[in-house]
């Protein structure tokens, strides 16, 4: 008789099933979230515009630059909102140059462990209260559009866009998920340009190798709008394309870097217009550096570099970061706008540098 964790070989109707999960907690549907909280036509209408925008500038027709900027996570709505609304003025200043759509970042991949972002634990606290997060990312959302501003997050839950997809214009795998198959089926379903990071080695194959995949129709499990386990069949996504957001062995936005990597993804059929992210290791996740990165790249644009598509920047109210650990530390303590997860640029920092890639891409576009 061989003797398990739970009973004995010999007491075959004991369960060998969820022997580690503690709970099982029904979420509301999706359907029933966006009920709750509706898109409404005008909205649908700005979204739609935007994604048709970002794609036209992906595809080298529209010669702004796509600028993704915000917090490297939304945990405080009410300082986000505030960030949106100075954020929705810079967009409406620079128009012209720039298409300013704001990271909305809601779910965060750790190294190890920590906070793991609003819609995870929206109270901050390790109470996991996903239904609150869940509406509570929506809202923002919801928010930050009725300002006119289009939005941008990461998608590294299979489940979660089904709740907020719909109200986002751009999106994003990041480099600890691009290598997995079940978050490039994800996006050849997902109705907006996805960019693919480079891994967190800094190798750019699997991002292309995502682009490649992602582009073709998928068959895979997931859930409906009812929360049914469903067959989903994607048609997808021909508007994936690169991120460049350094590795582990140094930044790669040099414009050596990035006309090798534009080369090898147009020899594999994809878009060659690249992203590049200022941030992460491109930055040695300094925010200070950040903005010396943006400069190097207003440089290039302004002398007609013609392969970067967007630039991706972390950047909230207050400089720096500040350490929290949930369960450990009082939200009440935390600084008003200053990040919890990565260090972002401060606004005065934020508006400076993008009136810098305005004025560079009105000389060299
Ligand atoms: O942008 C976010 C972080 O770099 C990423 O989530 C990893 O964070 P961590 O290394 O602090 O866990
Ligand atoms: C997690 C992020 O980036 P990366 O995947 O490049 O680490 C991010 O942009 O928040």
């Amino acid at each position: 008789m061989t003797a398990t964790e739970h009973g004995t070989a010999a007491n075959p109707s004991h369960s060998t099933n969820n022997v580690r999960v503690s709970e099982f907690s029904p979420l509301p549907t999706p359907g029933e979230i966006l009920a709750e909280l509706p898109a409404g036509d005008v909205l649908e209408y700005r979204i739609e515009r935007a994604r048709q925008e970002i794609r036209a500038i992906l595809d080298g027709v529209d010669r702004r630059l796509l600028v993704v900027v915000g917090p490297c996570s939304i945990h405080d709505v009410e300082a986000g909102r505030e960030y949106a609304a100075r954020l929705a003025g810079l967009a409406e200043k620079h128009r012209e140059h720039l298409l300013i759509v704001m990271r909305t970042y809601f779910e965060k991949p750790r190294t190890t462990v920590g906070w793991k972002g609003l819609i995870n634990d929206p109270e901050l606290d390790g109470s996991h209260n996903i239904p609150a997060g869940l509406r509570a990312a929506r809202q923002f959302l919801l928010d930050v559009g009725a300002l006119g501003l289009p939005t941008a997050t990461e998608f590294l839950e299979p489940i979660s866009p089904q709740y907020v997809a719909d109200l986002v214009s751009w999106g994003a795998i990041g480099a600890r998920t691009t290598e997995s198959q079940i978050h490039r089926q994800l996006v050849s379903g997902l109705s907006m340009p996805v960019g693919f990071k480079n891994g967190t080695d800094g190798g750019v194959q699997v991002a292309i190798d995502a682009s490649q995949a992602s582009s073709a129709p998928q068959a895979f499990l997931g859930i409906d709008d009812d929360g049914r386990a469903s067959l989903v069949a994607t048609r997808g996504n021909k508007d994936a394309h690169l991120i460049l957001r350094g590795g582990s062995g140094g930044p790669n936005y040099s414009a050596d870097a990035v006309g090798a990597a534009s080369a090898k993804m147009a020899a594999a059929g994809q878009n060659p217009r690249v992203v590049v992210d200022a941030s992460h290791a491109n930055s040695g996740k300094d925010h200070e550096r950040q903005a010396l990165v943006l400069d190097e790249l207003a440089e290039r644009i302004g002398a007609g570099d013609s392969e970067i598509a967007g630039i991706m920047a972390e950047s909230f109210l207050e400089p720096g970061a500040q350490k929290y650990t949930p369960g450990q530390d009082d939200p009440a303590d935390l600084v008003r706008g200053r990040s919890i997860t990565d260090k972002c640029m401060g606004w005065d920092v934020t508006q400076e540098a993008l009136a810098r890639l305005a004025d560079a891409v009105a000389q060299g576009r």
